[in-house]
């Protein structure tokens, strides 16, 4: 789902990223947060991310997540063009396993943070809960269905490990 009205972009450096990030997707979908989703890429397509990041705020987007993997630029030069909050998710990478995407988001120098999140799915559901939970600040309704999916992630605990799974 693309929605008009977006509170989320998520983006990410390349068609061969969306089966990481559409875990973020079907997060912010489940919580019923408007999002959509745009492949962006600093290396390929420098100038749509220039006009994306300088644009976000105006466009109405209240958070990033933004997913790459390898030479993990994206995540940086969002943050480095807008004032809004940035989480990045590195892709696992063929070549060394997501950990050239980490090391390549979490270093970000002093004054332009990026949230750097797991390698891999659950980097990309956790960036969307936490975009959740910065949008709920603000919206009750919104914090509600937060408390209820995680009481739901609770009730899914087993009490005691089985031999059958
Ligand atoms: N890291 C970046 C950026 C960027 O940082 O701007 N643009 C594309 N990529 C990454 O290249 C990997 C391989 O891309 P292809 O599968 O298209 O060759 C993807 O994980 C993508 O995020």
């Amino acid at each position: 789902m693309n929605d008009q009205r977006a509170d989320v972009a998520i983006i990410m450096g390349s068609q061969s990223d969306w089966a990481t990030m559409r875990q973020a997707a079907e997060t912010l979908e489940a919580l019923g947060v408007p999002h959509k989703r745009l492949i962006i890429s600093a290396h390929r397509t420098p100038d749509r991310l220039y006009e994306f990041a300088k644009g976000a705020k105006a466009a109405g987007y209240k958070v990033i997540i933004a997913g790459a993997g390898g030479a993990a630029h994206l995540p940086g030069m969002t943050a480095a063009m807008t004032p809004l909050p940035v989480f990045g998710v590195p892709v696992e990478s063929k070549a060394l396993s997501g950990q050239d995407s980490l090391l390549s988001i979490v270093q970000m120098p002093a004054g332009i943070p990026v949230g750097t999140l797991a390698i891999g799915k659950a980097g990309a559901a956790n960036a969307a809960l936490l975009a959740a939970a910065v949008l709920a600040l603000n919206d009750d309704k919104l914090a509600q269905r937060l408390d209820a999916w995680r009481a739901s992630q609770t009730a899914k605990v087993a009490d005691e490990p089985t031999d059958t799974p």
